[in-house]
């Protein structure tokens, strides 16, 4: 087993990573620890684990470390565990996992083999990311975009918030011109999910089931301030499915958009559109509670 560690996501990680060593240890694991020095970081050292045959290969971060690892063990044998020490955490809320380090060492040391099938997009610049959650375009990926990363490790989620206020008068709202599956449609802003949880435990797309092909597709057809307000403030009450203007589809392909609107990748910055999204080739292996 490997831990690759983020040492920048979360607060209080380095805490949180010796509190889930120490637990591993006392169930008799004393895995590896590689450190990433920066963003690609993980994606590489996963890849070289997963050649040298390592089984388990764990994600210690948050979802844009996850996705990381686990574009490096495409294709591979290895198995991807997680360590929840990010920011929000979505991928593990989803799969229900406990955010404490002793929690998340009993299902890495004890848990059981499950799979999750990831997303990937295509950018026009020919760059290909893997997503585990989900990948958003326009307003919330403008507020990813946004994001002081020094606020976000000292205030947590609540940066999003305050980032989300800070947006709201300045995003432009251009409509984003999108096929589903070939069919021509516009919408203000889109999320394609893999899950169901969207920016930690908050229900966005209760239909999402993360270890089959395909995705759940949640389009914003109202811009501007007032409906990107609204639809922010239904999200901790997990209704935004059922705001006006809200649709949410079913779907296997996605082609965003036109217009050079930002796209965010389980909530770190993706560049912009125009996007091809599918199914990773393959699902990954993962240990579940
Ligand atoms: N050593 C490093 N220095 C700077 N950035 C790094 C380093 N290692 C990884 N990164 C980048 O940090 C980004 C953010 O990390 P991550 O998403 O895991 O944490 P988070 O944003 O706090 O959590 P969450 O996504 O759950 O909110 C990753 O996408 C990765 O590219």
């Amino acid at each position: 087993m490997l831990i690759v560690f983020n040492p920048t996501a979360g607060a209080g990680r380095r805490r949180r990573l010796a509190r889930a060593m120490a637990a591993l240890a006392g169930l008799g694991l004393r895995p590896e620890v590689a450190e990433t020095q920066g963003p690609g970081d993980a994606r590489l050292i996963a890849a070289a684990a997963a050649r040298h045959g390592r089984a388990v290969v764990v994600a210690a971060g948050g979802d844009g470390t996850i996705a990381e690892v686990a574009a490096g063990l495409e294709g591979s044998e290895a198995t991807l565990g997680l360590l929840p020490l990010g920011t929000a955490n979505v991928l593990a809320w989803e799969l229900g996992l406990h955010l404490a380090p002793e929690a998340a060492a009993g299902v890495l040391a004890r848990g059981r083999p499950g799979r999750i099938w990831p997303g990937q997009a295509r950018f026009a610049d020919g760059r290909r990311r893997l997503f585990v959650q989900m990948l958003g375009a326009g307003f919330d990926a403008a507020v990813v975009a946004g994001l002081d990363l020094r606020l976000k490790r000292r205030l947590g989620r609540a940066a999003y918030v305050l980032q989300t206020l800070a947006e709201l008068p300045r995003y432009g709202f251009p409509p984003i011109e999108l096929r589903l599956d070939g069919q021509p449609l516009q919408a203000a802003s889109v999320i394609v999910s893999k899950g169901r949880l969207y920016a930690g435990r908050y229900l966005l797309a209760p239909a999402a089931r993360p270890a089959e092909p395909g995705f759940q597709v949640v389009l914003f057809q109202q811009g501007g301030p007032a409906a990107a307000a609204l639809a922010g403030a239904a999200l901790p009450l997990g209704l935004v499915s059922r705001l006006p203007g809200v649709t949410i589809r079913h779907v296997q392909r996605v082609e965003l958009g036109n217009v050079a609107v930002p796209a965010q990748a389980d909530g770190d910055p993706a560049g912009r559109l125009p996007a091809w999204i599918e199914d990773a080739p393959a699902p990954l292996r993962i240990l579940l509670p």
